[in-house]
């Protein structure tokens, strides 16, 4: 695939007013179109003030053209950029008088797409170009950064080269049956794979880990009516926004409040509490809430200290980590204290809050990641557990039945998995959805 031979053109900066709006070109004609737009072309990676002017020649605005020749650019074209007053309708004039001179608009994402053609970034650094726009904490922009410096798809790329290799080795060395040595015997190509093996599933861990700082978490309340689900959302919160009463059954819709903990950005959701009922109404209220549970990163399973303990209901999932809170302890007279998955708080006074948020940390495996996170997004994560599978799969083969033939084959289809992460190996289709997600501009 080739990057395309048309010039896109774009506003780079988010719609509404503001002191300086940019616009982006990016092509072959890049240059040739500044040119006519601003009278002459100033040297390369310099700011030079110029007067912009249509088609007719009457002047849009005045302001600072920058020429980017490619290959040295972001999108390894040439690039120019308009520094414009920031109004929208200067800036319409602009692409119109851009597009009258040759440009066509860019789609979403179309910027990147360009760099990662013409090999500027890899397909997860691109990624990261997204995540960084997007990151709503300081965490996460920091995390995308990692990941926009390519400390993420190098340890990709290094895995998938050093599953490569095993294969390579190994398909080398069946081509030499007549050899003494039982090379799959001698236990060399076993532990080979295993530390492998090992490193892969600690890519995934942290890359899960990334993804979470990413997307932000989100961490569904649920339990039995009255356990104190609403007013552990507002102490968490510390708003007053889900209604609370002494009546089973208040809470029907879901109510999501972000909270921040440890610089990591949450979203909570208050539910309906679980139980049989005849109320409709409360019954969609219960439909939903085990909806969230299911969608979330971690379950809160609210239950009353100072009432016999409840039976869990059915349903709940088992693939999702779930913190068992004991609520109104103040009631039940027990102190604040955590332990393995559980703690004993108190919603209505504060009591052991700070236990949970510990939990929490500790749970999503956020507690010492300090600041070697990078970003990732749920397909990479997809994509390393379908490359551990394989390793996993492989082993089995070769402990069941000595196959180095099939041990080989899944290495090959797990590094090729690795390859869809950084885009050395990816469909157009793949490629197509990824950048269609990203914004115009960028
Ligand atoms: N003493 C004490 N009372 C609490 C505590 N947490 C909640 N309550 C009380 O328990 C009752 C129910 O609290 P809610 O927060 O509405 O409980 P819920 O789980 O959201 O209830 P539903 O939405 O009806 O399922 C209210 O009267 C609260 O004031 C607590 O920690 N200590
Ligand atoms: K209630
Ligand atoms: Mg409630």
């Amino acid at each position: 695939m080739n990057a395309k031979a048309d010039t896109i053109c774009a506003i780079a900066t988010p719609p509404g007013r503001g002191g300086v709006g940019v616009i982006r070109l990016s092509g072959p004609d890049s240059l040739s179109i500044a040119e006519r737009i601003s009278g002459s072309l100033p040297p390369a990676r310099t700011a030079s003030l110029r007067a912009f002017r249509d088609d007719a020649g009457r002047e849009i605005d005045r302001g600072l053209v920058l020429l980017f020749p490619g290959p040295a650019s972001f999108t390894g074209e040439d690039v120019v950029e308009f520094q414009a007053h920031g109004s929208p309708v200067v800036l319409e004039l602009l692409t119109a008088a851009c597009l009258a001179a040759g440009a066509r608009r860019a789609g979403p994402g179309e910027f990147s797409q360009r760099a990662f053609l013409n090999e500027r970034m890899d397909l997860a650094q691109a990624e990261a170009v997204a995540d960084l726009i997007a990151a709503n904490t300081e965490k996460a922009a920091r995390a995308a950064q990692r990941s926009l410096e390519g400390e993420f798809s190098r340890r990709v790329d290094g895995l998938a080269q050093a599953l490569t290799e095993l294969r390579v080795w190994i398909e080398a060395a069946l081509d030499f049956p007549d050899e003494d040595v039982d090379f799959l015997a001698d236990g060399d190509v076993l532990s080979r794979v295993e530390a492998l093996r090992g490193q892969l599933a600690e890519l995934l861990h942290r890359a899960d880990g990334g993804r979470l700082l990413n997307d932000g978490i989100h961490i569904a309340i649920i339990g039995p009516p009255n356990a104190g689900k609403s007013s552990l959302l507002n102490a968490l919160s510390r708003r007053d926004s889900a209604i609370v009463t002494e009546t089973p059954g208040t809470t029907r819709d879901v109510l999501r409040e972000t909270i921040s903990i440890a610089g990591l950005s949450i979203t909570l959701s208050d539910t309906a509490g679980l139980r049989e009922t005849r109320d409709h109404i409360e019954a969609e209220g219960v439909r939903r809430a085990r909806r969230e549970m299911r969608s979330a990163d971690l379950v809160f399973w609210v239950i009353d200290a100072s009432v016999p303990e409840p039976l869990p209901p059915p349903g709940l999932p088992t693939d999702v980590p779930l913190i068992r809170i004991h609520n109104k302890i103040d009631l039940a007279g027990h102190p604040a204290k955590s332990e393995q998955r559980s703690v004993w708080l108190s919603a209505a006074t504060g009591d052991g809050l700070d236990l949970l948020e510990q939990l929490v940390i500790a749970e999503l495996g956020l507690a010492d990641s300090g600041d070697s996170e990078f970003s990732a997004r749920q397909r990479h994560v997809d994509q390393l557990q379908c490359a551990l599978d394989r390793v996993d799969h492989g082993v089995a083969e070769l402990t069941a039945s000595g196959s180095g033939e099939l041990l080989a084959e899944d290495l090959r289809e797990a590094a090729e998995a690795l390859g869809e992460i950084t885009g050395r190996i990816s469909a157009d289709e793949l490629l197509g959805r990824i950048f269609s997600s990203f914004c115009i501009g960028k």
